[in-house]
């Protein structure tokens, strides 16, 4: 297992790797829960007297969220209530001279990590920890926090790099996302364990089948992934109508091993017996799926049967996992499904973990508390790694210490 803030000594010079990577709109970065969440490791850090330095990353490369860190800086020191320094440099001279400078308690965010060429490539850690990003930097700080669960799935500079150099331990975001969501492989329920899967990505809820059979009792299926199953369960549904591309291409790529999952695992899997559209006068209308005889529209959520199908298997469950939304619920007409079995876990005392970016997002938008549920992931792609078992380079990283 890896350490924590609670094993580091006493007044480090500490680099610290966030994930704070955000949606971007018009230029403008938006506030969001990975702010809040990693302000309790970085105010913890600071406030026992460490000089904190901060990495993270804002998009990729190329695209149109590929930006500056400096906007990071102001959110994240509203989060906290300190200042929070900049640096538009990720590990030259003006880097270095801003770390040099810190004194007890002060925090520095440095540039985004992938403004750096070393940072992505993916390669193993003996190459990261070779790099000239990891060796400057190590030399100017004495110790490493990777608090970038959602993340760790990559195998970049910043994240699997520095344990090898440096004394490693994991940040509290990393601590608790950890060991939430590796709990479905990990913990033993005593009672019946739901997931709930839904969301725009096929291959997701596949591998979540596949890797977890033995684990979930029940699957509850909704989305354009539900859509792909009823497809393939005979149903008239999961078509790409014009100006749509979330089907077609899914269903080529992934038909016959939704076919035999159905196949051999359709006693554990519930698929929506009825969906919503928008009607004629824009409201939402549903119909049940036995009735469905044409591909004639695009369906944008399960039908309220639907939910209370899912509604009693959710109150019965001793553990809920969620991936994925049930429905297109940014749009209130269409939240139905995802938020009526995320009221449910929350109504109940269930173990229970929600994740993917998206979908975590409906909790807050329509009015519900985080505290009613067991986690709430800030983790995408790093979730669903950790839900099929796969290990995460930046968590076997720190294991190394
Ligand atoms: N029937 C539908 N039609 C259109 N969009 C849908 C439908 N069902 C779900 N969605 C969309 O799916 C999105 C969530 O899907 P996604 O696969 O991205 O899952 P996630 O796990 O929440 O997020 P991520 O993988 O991005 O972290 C939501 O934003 C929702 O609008
Ligand atoms: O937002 C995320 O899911 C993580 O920060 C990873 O970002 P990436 O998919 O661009 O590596």
């Amino acid at each position: 297992m890896f350490k924590t803030l609670d094993d580091l000594d006493p007044e480090q010079r500490v680099l610290v790797r966030l994930d704070l990577n955000s949606p971007v709109e018009d230029g403008e970065v938006q506030d969001n829960r990975r702010f809040d969440r990693h302000a309790e490791t970085v105010r913890e850090l600071a406030e026992a007297g460490h000089r904190v330095v901060l990495m993270a990353h804002q998009g990729r490369p190329g695209g149109d969220d590929f930006v500056s860190l400096e906007q990071h800086a102001d959110i994240l020191a509203s989060h906290i209530d300190r200042e929070v320094g900049f640096v538009a440099d990720t590990y030259g001279d003006d880097a270095i001279a801003a770390i040099d400078a810190l004194e007890a308690g002060d925090v520095l965010l440095l540039e985004n990590t992938r403004m750096c060429d070393e940072e992505l490539p993916e390669e193993d850690p003996e190459v990261k920890a070779d790099t000239e990003f990891v060796r400057t930097l190590a030399e100017h700080v004495d110790a490493y926090v990777n608090d970038a669960y959602s993340a760790a799935h990559r195998s970049h500079a910043s994240l699997v790099g520095f344990p090898l150099v440096l004394p490693a331990y994991a940040g509290r975001v990393m601590q608790t996302e950890y060991e939430a969501n590796s709990s479905i492989a990990t913990r033993e329920f005593d009672g019946q364990v739901t997931m709930v899967v839904g969301g725009t990505k096929a291959t997701d809820v596949i591998d979540v089948m596949n890797n977890l059979g033995d684990k979930v009792d029940q699957f509850l299926l909704g989305g354009i992934a539900g859509e792909l199953f009823l497809r393939a369960a005979g149903n008239d549904v999961g078509f790409d109508l014009e100006g749509m591309d979330f089907f077609d291409d899914q269903w080529e790529a992934n038909r016959e091993t939704i076919e035999s999952l159905l196949d051999e695992r359709g006693d554990q899997i519930k698929l929506a017996v009825d969906l919503a559209y928008e009607d004629e006068t824009d409201d939402r209308g549903e119909i049940a799926v036995a009735n469905i005889t044409e591909k004639d529209r695009a369906y944008l959520d399960v039908g309220s049967m639907t939910v209370d199908e899912y509604d009693p298997i959710i109150r019965d469950s001793e553990a809920v996992f969620v991936k994925g939304a049930l429905g297109l619920f940014e749009d209130e007409r269409f939240a139905v499904g995802t938020t009526g079995v995320l009221r449910a876990i929350a109504e109940t005392d269930c173990f229970s973990v929600v994740g993917g970016g998206d979908t975590s997002r409906a909790i807050g938008m329509y009015g519900m508390d985080e505290a009613d549920f067991g986690h709430v992931s800030i983790a995408g792609g790093a979730y669903i790694r950790a839900l099929t078992g796969a290990p995460l380079a930046g968590v076997e990283a720190l294991k190394q210490d």
